[in-house]
């Protein structure tokens, strides 16, 4: 059943174009990841699955309803904001016990919801101190425990890891990895790094000026974007890596190498990668190998028409270094 449906929408800010006609549709207990370039028209997505704006055309409807009916349909979608602020001199457990009061949960069900929130989010240690001294990334945890506040069925997160450093992001995920597994919570997250919505979603959504440019599973999308791999050797001197430079340069089923010290890396197809490897190890001592095939990356730049070799040194694909490139390039 979808839990989101979304047919046709358009949405513009005085000449600005933010959504272009955008249909998508979600089953329930799906993990949706949504990315796009800067201004694609995420976050205004985002603001008419949450309610709090209506599109010019088309049609939302989200857990049943239209989300700017009401109260009911809002208590069944909460949206987590890319910044959300909290009064500093409570502690995280009255927020939550606050929250729990507005949404209605029942007064003796509150304390063991509120405590079940703190564990989910991974702040049960931390339950009675003050958050104006929490992190940046128990600030992002306590969020989301707020918007977790009733059992909605609809999480909506923008962005719920910018700014966090790694061991924030982790334990986000792991926040996240335990309520897909746990719970049958649709959750819509968007994000800028590929690498998260691979890990965390098994859905996934690409846009591009205002409207959908791809969307299916992601080893749907990852396998329609894996024509070629890249093969990563580190050799054990220069001068071998050199040798087996050149010697895949002449192989046939290589399109790209390239060389830096002795590190070579050349790109293939998935079939012939470990055949090339084989004959590479037999001419030369390999010290460590890695063949990569392309992750979301590469079907976010064959949506978007930018250039998927991201590189660096490579000499790959001309045709493609030629073609526009209208931002969004890897880093
Ligand atoms: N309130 C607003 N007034 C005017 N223009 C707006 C408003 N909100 C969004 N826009 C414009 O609409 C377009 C889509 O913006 P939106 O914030 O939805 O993109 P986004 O994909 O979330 O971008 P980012 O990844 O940078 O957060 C952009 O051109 C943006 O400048």
């Amino acid at each position: 059943m979808n839990v989101i449906e979304v047919d046709d929408v358009s949405k513009t800010y005085g000449d600005v174009q933010a959504l272009d006609g955008l249909s998508l549709a979600v089953e329930r207990g799906t993990t949706l990841g949504v990315f796009g370039t800067n201004g694609a028209g995420k976050t205004t997505l985002f603001k008419l699955l949450a309610g709090l704006n209506r599109p010019d055309r088309g049609s939302v409807s989200v857990a049943g309803a239209d989300p700017t009916d009401g109260t009911t349909v809002r208590e069944r979608v909460r949206y987590l904001p890319e910044h959300a602020g909290f009064p500093p001199s409570l502690t995280g457990r009255e927020i939550l016990r606050f929250h729990a009061r507005m949404r209605s949960v029942p007064r003796e069900d509150r304390s063991h919801h509120v405590e079940r929130i703190l564990h989910t989010v991974g702040l049960a240690d931390a339950a009675d101190r003050r958050v104006g001294g929490y992190s940046n990334g128990m600030n992002r945890r306590l969020g989301l425990g707020t918007a977790l506040v009733g059992e909605p069925a609809v999480l909506i997160l923008d962005e719920p890891t910018a700014g966090l450093d790694p061991d924030g992001i982790q334990a986000f995920h792991e926040v996240v990895e335990s309520l897909a597994a746990e719970t049958d919570v649709t959750i819509v997250f968007s994000s800028h790094a590929l690498g998260e919505i691979q890990r965390l979603c098994s859905e996934a959504v690409i846009i591009a000026d205002g409207q959908v440019a791809t969307a299916g599973p992601v080893g749907q999308l990852r396998r329609a974007a894996a024509d070629e791999v890249t093969v990563s050797l580190s050799l054990a001197s220069d001068a071998a890596a050199s040798g087996a430079a050149t010697d895949l340069g002449d192989h046939g089923a290589v399109s790209s190498v390239s060389r830096s010290g002795a590190d070579v890396t050349a790109r293939t197809t998935p079939t012939e990668a470990y055949d090339i490897l084989t004959a590479v190890g037999e001419a030369y001592d390999i010290d460590r190998f890695e063949v990569r095939e392309p992750g979301l990356e590469a079907a976010f730049h064959e949506a978007v028409g930018t250039d998927a070799a991201g590189d660096s040194g490579s000499d790959s694909t001309p045709a493609e270094a030629a073609s526009e490139k209208p931002g969004g390039e890897p880093a």
